[in-house]
């Protein structure tokens, strides 16, 4: 059963992602919970990354940490977790590196391995490997208390891909063009088995209180027009396709979705042609241009600022806000007010306060 909480006291942000008019952007941004904040490293203490993930009450202190300092600014928190727990409730192990990022100790090396045939042929269970996530979400939930949605999120296929055979960051992507060029008919195998496991993971977070979800193709930008629409864009809708309906089975109502696919610009047409209700666009889109696109389509776009403005004080900030507003169609109407990545950290939090302020200045009427 789906548990109960308080009501919503705003639901701008939902209202936003269906489409409607609405008297002001909503704002949040990419990893508000994160290392340029004190708090975040204070609460993180000497606790593994991981192991605030599993924590449900270390998570949803992180994730409140953000609305707390923002109140009546910010209209989103966003589970801390991170996109990697699936390959992890795959079996592969996955350790966070201090300033370096995830490690895969053991990634996958080619198709022809055991390795491979054993990760096809498990059974995953995301249901009982991932409980600690929707204890999260539903302690978070009621943490929050109506005051703000809360998002859940998980990462694309073909970005977990990326990090499951190069095992961890990676500049040249050489293991991973290796699985898609050379092998393709295995790596679309896994690509769906990771689809499908994203559908369940998704529609249990939205059933422990997820009200909105977002789905992170981080690596997108890496494949070319055509490599992307074979090798991301088919997983991409198979997830959008299917979660309404894998909800309805569950009896739960179809809640806003939203595609972020990071340097896909390539790509703004056909996703808004998906199901996707949002579309994220990095730094590399014009606002103007990417709005008339999206708006002919109905579709809400979501970003888009390049997080490094904040490093460059008053003035660039409210720039990059000005461009955002006047080339998104004023802000009353299919626009999420975000950056076109996550915070980046050394930020000062009062330049993320500026941000937002002059995203407020700027839009009200
Ligand atoms: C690619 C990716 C990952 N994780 C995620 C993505 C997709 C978004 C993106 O492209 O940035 C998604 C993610 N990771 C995290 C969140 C939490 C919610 C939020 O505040 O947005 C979300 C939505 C926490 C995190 N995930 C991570 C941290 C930092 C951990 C720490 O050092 O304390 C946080 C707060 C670690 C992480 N996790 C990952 C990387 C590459 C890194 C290291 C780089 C970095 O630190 O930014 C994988």
């Amino acid at each position: 059963m789906a548990p109960d909480f308080e009501p919503l006291k705003n639901d701008l942000i939902l209202r936003t992602a269906r489409g409607e008019k609405v008297e002001r952007p909503p704002m949040w941004v990419m990893r508000q919970a994160g290392r340029y904040l004190p708090e975040y490293h204070e609460a993180k203490g000497k606790h593994d990354f991981f192991e605030c993930c599993r924590s449900p009450e270390i998570a949803s202190t992180l994730t409140l940490q953000p609305i707390e300092r923002y109140e009546g600014l910010i209209d989103a928190a966003i589970i801390f977790s991170d996109i990697l727990v699936i390959p992890q409730a795959m079996g592969m192990e996955v350790i966070m590196v201090d300033k370096k990022g995830p490690h895969f100790p053991d990634p996958l090396q080619t198709p022809e391995d055991q390795q491979y045939k054993e990760v096809m042929d498990r059974q995953v269970d995301v249901k009982e490997s991932l409980d600690y996530v929707y204890k999260a979400i539903t302690l978070t939930r009621q943490k929050l208390k109506g005051r703000v949605p809360l998002i859940g999120f998980c990462g694309a296929p073909w970005t977990l891909l990326s990090y499951m055979v190069e095992g961890g960051g990676s500049k040249l992507f050489i293991q991973v063009k290796t699985w898609v060029f050379k092998y393709p008919v295995e790596s679309k195998a896994l690509l769906q088995k990771i689809a499908e496991l994203c559908v369940e993971y998704l529609a249990l977070q939205v059933q422990a209180g997820a009200q909105m979800i977002q789905v992170f193709d981080s690596w997108a930008g890496e494949l070319s027009p055509s490599s992307f629409k074979s090798f991301s864009l088919p997983y991409l809708q198979h997830i959008c396709d299917k979660l309404p309906r894998r909800l309805q089975e569950l009896g739960l109502e179809r809640v806003p979705m939203t595609v972020f696919a990071k340097g896909a610009w390539y790509a703004l047409d056909e996703l808004c042609d998906t199901n996707y209700d949002v579309v994220g666009l990095d730094w590399l889109h014009d606002p103007a241009e990417a709005y008339k696109v999206a708006r002919a389509k109905g579709k809400t776009l979501q970003g888009n600022a390049d997080p490094g403005v904040l490093y460059g004080g008053k003035e660039a900030i409210t720039g990059v806000v000005k461009e955002m507003v006047e080339g998104f169609g004023g802000g009353k109407q299919g626009w999420i007010a975000n950056l076109g990545h996550g915070i980046t950290p050394f930020v000062k939090p009062d330049d993320l306060k500026f941000y937002f302020e002059e995203i407020h200045r700027y839009t009200a009427s």
